[in-house]
């Protein structure tokens, strides 16, 4: 299996070695790339269903917390026109993504559900940006996160999840009742079970990635031929990125299943980003009907996404079509340098 490291090593020896040779130049002089941005916020939409008020909310919680990077959108293409105006209208980069699917014949392995989510691979060609934070249209921001763009280079940041919901129960470690958020609550029965899953298993909703046109084509290529499995992209990320991810704290991205499975793990107090994946949990959908979705908790996590969604105060109050001109205008002539740098480095 190539791994990120070794795939990332071969890659920059090639590129040294005709470095030179293609270097843009103007009048022989090595013309001043423009230097890609230095970092922004990434999520993904889909669908023409609900899930652009998830954006909104996003959008929004992004500004109370004062970020100093914009919000990045990208949507695939059946998201409706009406939705995306909504979205330019609270400030979003909006960029149109293709849809990655895994091999036809194997979808049926990856829980339909989560098929569509393959297709956040895209965000590795976003290479105006030299660094992007991906959070999930479900998350929202309680406390400003800007420094994790200054996370050292080179590693795969992100929140290590829980293997206790039912979602889980096709696996074995569900089955033991082991789980990585307590290593200790059940031995991993080798003799039965071989060897235990990855020891660091990362949650694709929150991550921490460097966009390159490199790694794209890379993560494509070992898609074709990589099997499905029920976490889809979640599943194939961690192991495309297992020997360089670093687990940050959960309070980075609170996994709500964590609040009643390992609340010894959790101090709510200190929680930047809160994850609403748990069945029942997306505000905008919100009945408290749903197992725990009665908790206390909850109800006030479900409430303090409600105050920000509704806080007419936290609108995008910027010139929306000068903005729009300038992000087309910006994006060609980036990409365009950072193609060229892409194949010469
Ligand atoms: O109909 C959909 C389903 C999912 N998503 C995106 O895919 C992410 C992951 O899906 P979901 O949040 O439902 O997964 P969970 O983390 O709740 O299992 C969402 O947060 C959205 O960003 C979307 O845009 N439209
Ligand atoms: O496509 C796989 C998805 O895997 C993750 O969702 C899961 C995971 O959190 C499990 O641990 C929970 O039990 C489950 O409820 C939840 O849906 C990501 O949050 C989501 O963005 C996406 O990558």
């Amino acid at each position: 299996m190539t791994s990120y490291t070794s795939y990332v090593g071969c890659r920059r020896g090639k590129k040294r070695s005709i470095a030179r040779a293609m270097a843009p130049t103007v009048n022989g002089v090595v013309a001043k790339e423009e230097v890609p941005a230095k970092g922004a916020y990434v999520t993904f939409l889909a669908g023409s269903g609900d899930y652009w008020k998830g954006v909104v909310g996003l959008a929004k919680g992004l500004r109370a917390v004062k970020s100093a990077y914009p919000l990045v959108v990208a949507v695939l293409p059946d998201v409706p026109e009406a939705h995306r105006r909504t979205l330019l209208d609270q400030g979003c980069v909006v960029r149109e993504i293709k849809p990655v699917y895994p091999p036809e014949s194997q979808t049926q392995f990856a829980m339909a559900y989560y098929v569509i989510n393959y297709s956040k691979l895209r965000i590795w060609e976003f290479v105006e940006y030299e660094r992007m934070v991906y959070l999930d249209a479900d998350i929202q921001v309680y406390d400003n996160i800007d420094h994790l763009f200054d996370l050292q280079a080179g590693s795969f940041y992100a929140v290590k999840d829980c293997f206790c919901e039912k979602t889980w129960s096709h696996t074995p470690q569900y089955k033991i009742g082991y789980c990585q958020q307590c290593p200790d609550r059940v031995a991993w029965p080798e003799h039965d079970l071989g060897v235990p899953p990855p020891p660091l298993y990362f949650n694709a909703g929150m991550f921490v990635h460097e966009p390159s046109l490199a790694t794209a084509k890379a993560l494509l290529d070992k898609l074709v031929i990589t099997d499905p499995t029920p976490f889809a992209e979640q599943d194939f990320l961690n192991m495309f990125f297992n020997d360089v991810y670093k687990p940050i704290p959960n309070v980075y991205n609170l996994v709500l299943a964590i609040l009643w499975r390992h609340p010894e793990n959790v101090e709510l107090g200190k929680v930047k980003a809160v994850q609403y994946c748990a069945a029942g949990s997306k505000p905008w959908r919100f009945t408290g009907e749903e197992v725990n979705m009665d908790r206390e908790d909850i109800k006030m996590l479900v409430e303090k996404w409600w105050d920000i969604y509704n806080d007419v105060s936290l609108d995008y109050k910027g010139d929306v079509a000068g903005e729009l001109r300038n992000q087309k205008h910006r994006s060609n002539i980036v990409v365009l340098c950072v193609f060229i740098k892409e194949q010469i480095w």
